[in-house]
């Protein structure tokens, strides 16, 4: 991990991004984040210690990997201050995006001809080391530059090469995924008061159930179907409980939030504000 770095955009992702590879060990030194709101510039150097700059073209020279973690109505003008970033170094300088729904070819048709670009679609886990990355190449980044993408990611969390065109539904699971289960743990926890707990005893036992159920799903080898029916007794209050929420639709509401979170995503692009 000796290639020096830029992250554009130091908001969520960009921060996740940044402590990530600062847990994982890569030298604050080599990292640079961007950012234009001065406050939160003061926050990143206190909490990181770490290089923080409002241009863009200067974090950009003589990096190797730029990371663009802006939203997306905010990539059309970051892309031709990247353009104009010195490009003298020995590897060719990768572009990695982070933003969800702009395809690669508005950052190939923006930067300069054949400039390597990967898009990827992380998640917030990314701040604990436990993202789920998954990497497309666009047409210019060679497998050797994949490499280097799939290897800084790898040091984050788990990673997935995809074509393009799956990200959409990538997003749909694993980079808008962790919301959906915070909703529902907020949930459990309103409801274990509801049930006369405190609710500070309700959230203890609500997330480590969900921590647990992960790492049980994530290293048992058994699949979710499995592991429900082995939490479900016959006749018993589990039985109950699932009754329930297959009677209100749970599986119905999955499928019509994943739709509707890939159909957005795949109109991202097209959005009047984020037009090329
Ligand atoms: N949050 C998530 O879970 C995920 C987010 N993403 C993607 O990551 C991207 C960022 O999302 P998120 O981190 O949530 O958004 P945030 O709004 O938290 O972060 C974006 C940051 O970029 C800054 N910024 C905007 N324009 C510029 C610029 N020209 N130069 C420097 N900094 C700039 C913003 O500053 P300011 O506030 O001043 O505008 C803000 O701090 C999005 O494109 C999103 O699609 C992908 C997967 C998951
Ligand atoms: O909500 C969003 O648009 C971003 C992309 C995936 C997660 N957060």
């Amino acid at each position: 991990m000796s290639e020096r770095v830029a992250i554009i955009g130091g908001g969520k992702i960009g921060e996740a991004l940044l402590a990530g590879l600062i847990n994982a060990g890569k030298p604050v030194k080599d990292l640079v984040v961007v950012e234009r709101s001065s406050a939160r510039s003061a926050e990143l150097i206190e909490d990181y210690g770490v290089r923080v700059t409002s241009d863009i073209a200067d974090a950009a020279s003589g990096v190797q990997v730029v990371f663009i973690a802006v939203k997306p109505d905010a990539v059309d003008a970051v892309l031709p201050l990247l353009a104009k970033a010195d490009d003298s170094s020995e590897d060719e300088r990768i572009t990695i995006t982070l933003v969800a729904g702009i395809p690669t070819d508005r950052y190939e048709a923006s930067l300069p001809a054949g400039s390597p670009v990967i898009r990827v679609m992380p998640n917030t886990p990314m701040l604990v080391n436990e993202a789920m990355c998954a990497v497309s190449p666009g047409r210019y980044a060679n497998d050797a530059q994949v490499d280097v993408a799939v290897r800084l990611l790898e040091s984050v969390g788990k990673v997935m090469v995809v074509p393009e065109r799956s990200l959409d539904a990538v997003t749909a699971i694993s980079g808008s995924g962790p919301a959906y289960f915070f909703l529902m743990v907020e949930a459990m926890i309103d409801a274990g008061v509801a049930l006369g707990l405190t609710r500070q005893q309700s959230a203890e036992l609500a997330v480590q159930t969900v921590k647990g159920s992960g790492v049980l799903l994530a290293e048992s080898g058994l699949t979710a179907v499995d592991l429900r029916a082995a939490v479900t007794s016959p006749g018993g209050t589990t039985a109950a409980a699932l009754r329930e929420f297959e009677k209100h639709g749970l599986r119905h509401a999955v499928n019509e939030a994943t739709a509707a979170c890939a159909k957005t995503s795949a109109q991202m692009a097209r959005r009047p504000e984020i037009e090329g």
